[in-house]
């Protein structure tokens, strides 16, 4: 079957470095997709690549087997970015944050019937019907993630794109957020998501993709076979171009 999103030989550059340096990477229908590696190694960059929140420099990104220069039909992705960026600091209700989501790919026309049916709908799937008239900046880490994800679930999408979605998240919020992506793997939609550590995720995940140095460093056909001490634990990543300080010392 043809993947959902594929990468080939991606590179990108940031801040004029070359920080993609030949990604390959896919993921099929209902596959679930762990990204790993070390701080630096160009997870975010490869996700946000993905979106086309970074430009390509070579290679090809192709979204439900369309080259992304033809490809329309967003609303078929959803994408969960960091959560340092979810209300920027703008108050906003949880209810505003998750209808951007739905305005975001219908424009700025009036909400009508359906979409608030499916800001309702998206609330429910992350548990949080009963705080959406709260202010987002007055919920905690786990439930700020959920507000995210539920923006992202709006448009029923076929794929999930998350940037970390376990980062500064208690136990019991991510194993709510496990149960959530549980549930909409089940329903059959793939996931690709960035990771420091596996964490009650790590049942759903079909394949782990390691990233070094902007590359595929290799894939492991199942998480369970990652050694403990290797990408699960972020340590930053050596720049061959920094030599280390002399150490003078005094003797
Ligand atoms: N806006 C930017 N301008 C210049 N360089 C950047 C920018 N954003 C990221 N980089 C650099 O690109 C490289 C890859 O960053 P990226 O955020 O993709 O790594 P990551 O694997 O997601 O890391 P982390 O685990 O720390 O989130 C790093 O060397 C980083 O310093």
């Amino acid at each position: 079957m043809e993947p959902v999103i594929s990468l080939s030989g991606v590179t990108a550059e940031l801040g004029g470095r070359p920080v993609l340096r030949g990604v390959d990477l896919t993921v099929g229908p209902g596959e679930v997709v762990a990204l790993l590696g070390p701080n630096g190694s160009g997870k975010s960059t490869s996700v946000r690549a993905a979106v086309c929140q970074v430009p390509l420099t070579g290679g090809e990104l192709r979204l439900f087997g369309t080259p992304v220069r033809r490809f329309r039909a967003w609303q078929r992705l959803g994408y969960v970015p960091q959560r340092s960026t979810a209300a920027g600091g703008v108050p906003a209700t949880v209810r505003e944050v998750v209808t951007a989501g739905r305005l975001a790919r219908r424009g700025l026309r009036p909400l009508g019937r359906a979409d608030r049916a499916a800001v309702r709908d998206a609330l429910e799937q992350v548990g949080l019907a009963d705080r959406a008239g709260d202010p987002v900046d007055s919920l905690s880490g786990g439930q700020h993630q959920r507000v995210l994800i539920a923006r992202a679930l709006t448009t029923s999408p076929e794929l999930l794109i998350m940037d970390e979605p376990l980062a500064g998240v208690d136990l019991a919020s991510q194993r709510i957020l496990a149960d959530t992506l549980r549930e909409q793997v089940g329903r059959g939609v793939a996931v690709l998501v960035v990771l420091h550590e596996l964490g009650p995720l790590e049942p759903l995940i079909d394949r782990a993709v390691v990233l070094s140095g902007g590359r595929v460093e290799r894939v492991v056909e199942h998480s369970s076979e990652l050694p403990a001490d290797h990408a699960c634990h972020p340590h930053d990543e050596l720049d061959p171009s920094v030599v280390p300080p002399l150490q003078t010392g005094i003797l």
